[in-house]
């Protein structure tokens, strides 16, 4: 990613509906060829951000730039929307009774028939969509129409792809086979993209940076790692993983711990926290331990079998995993 170039800019953005303000003080500059992820909880604005972002609506205030030019409001528009960025709806907006090809082809039916047929083709493989090319996309599995969809959307060669909760309701496999097809989007092609997600797992794997927005306004922007290990708050903490508050005695301030950075002290490590272990939570690759002691409770993970719901326990960590919130 070249951060450099800023593709879209939104200004000082403010929006509201009857009920009150649903985005306040946005600014953000989208990079050209980054892949931005829009991390936070329901009712934040996700949508209605992304919305504006796709010129489907207007901000009640503020200004949005697409390569340094300024854009009319989209009420002063004939047709909502921009010819170089597409929006990827919930609900995908296919013909049902047209198949896979000829979803993806539509969009190219002003094209040369020969070219048509290539790019189609082209499109289905990089979304794995071989085996179903045939189906009418009625038939489909929400992540068959999803991967159509994307398919369909990327036809028209757009400059920014927008992608409302692009992972929700699909199970391991759709998601591995989506998951494909976003890293071979990735490698092949430049196209900039704005995607939704309430998962934290999602936003961490797929974005070059993260926007947190928290009731309306973003609170943080910059790169997974930077907002997993350096959250701006307790907010951003928890949005984006696990947390244990630790801390918080006579004069001193709350912290956290992520837990996979508790571990089992072993004889001589400093014993920074010890209680009893209330419950043990198989996860596949480790347990999730839930300790408590008079002060609360932490969890952490640990990947053996020797420890038992009662067993009195202590654990350490290091100063570098304290993380410290406004
Ligand atoms: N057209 C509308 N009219 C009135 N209120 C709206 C409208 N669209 C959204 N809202 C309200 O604005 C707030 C933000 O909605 P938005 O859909 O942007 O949030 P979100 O973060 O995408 O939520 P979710 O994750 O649940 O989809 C919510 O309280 C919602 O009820």
């Amino acid at each position: 990613m070249v951060e450099s170039k800023t593709i879209m800019s939104l200004q000082d953005l403010y929006m509201s509906y009857d009920s009150g303000p649903v985005l306040t003080d946005i600014h953000l500059d989208l990079y050209e060829g980054e892949w931005l992820g829009i991390l936070g909880e329901s009712g934040s604005g996700k949508s209605t951000l992304l919305r504006i972002i796709a010129r489907l609506i207007d901000a009640d205030r503020g200004e949005v730039r697409y390569r340094d030019e300024l854009l009319t409001p989209v009420a002063r528009e004939l047709i909502p929307g921009h010819p170089d960025i597409k929006l990827i709806h919930q609900d995908y907006a296919l013909f049902p009774n047209q198949t896979v090809t000829e979803n993806i082809g539509y969009a190219l039916r002003f094209y040369d028939p020969d070219y048509r047929k290539q790019r189609v083709e082209e499109l289905i493989v990089l979304a794995g969509l071989e085996s179903v090319r045939d189906k009418k996309t009625k038939w489909l599995s929400g992540g068959e129409k999803q991967r159509t969809a994307i398919a369909r959307a990327l036809a028209e060669e757009p400059e920014v792809l927008l992608l409302d909760e692009p992972f929700a309701h699909l199970d391991n496999h759709n998601k591995q086979v989506l998951s494909s097809a976003i890293e071979a989007l990735r490698a092949n092609t430049q196209t900039t993209c704005v995607f939704v997600t309430h998962e934290s797992s999602d936003a961490l794997a797929w974005s070059d940076r993260i926007a947190i927005l928290q009731a309306g306004k973003i609170v943080q922007i910059d790169r997974p790692t930077v907002v997993y290990q350096s959250p701006y708050n307790g907010y951003v903490a928890g949005l984006t993983g696990a947390v244990n508050w630790l801390g918080g005695g006579a004069g001193e301030p709350k912290y956290i711990i992520r837990p996979e950075r508790l571990s089992v002290a072993q004889s001589g490590d400093a014993v920074r926290w010890q209680g009893k272990i209330m419950s043990l939570r198989f996860n596949g690759p480790f347990w999730m331990v839930r300790c408590q002691n008079d002060q609360g409770s932490v969890t952490f993970y640990h990947s053996g079998n020797s420890l038992s719901v009662g067993d009195a326990i202590q654990l350490t960590y290091q100063d570098e995993d304290i993380i410290h919130v406004h």
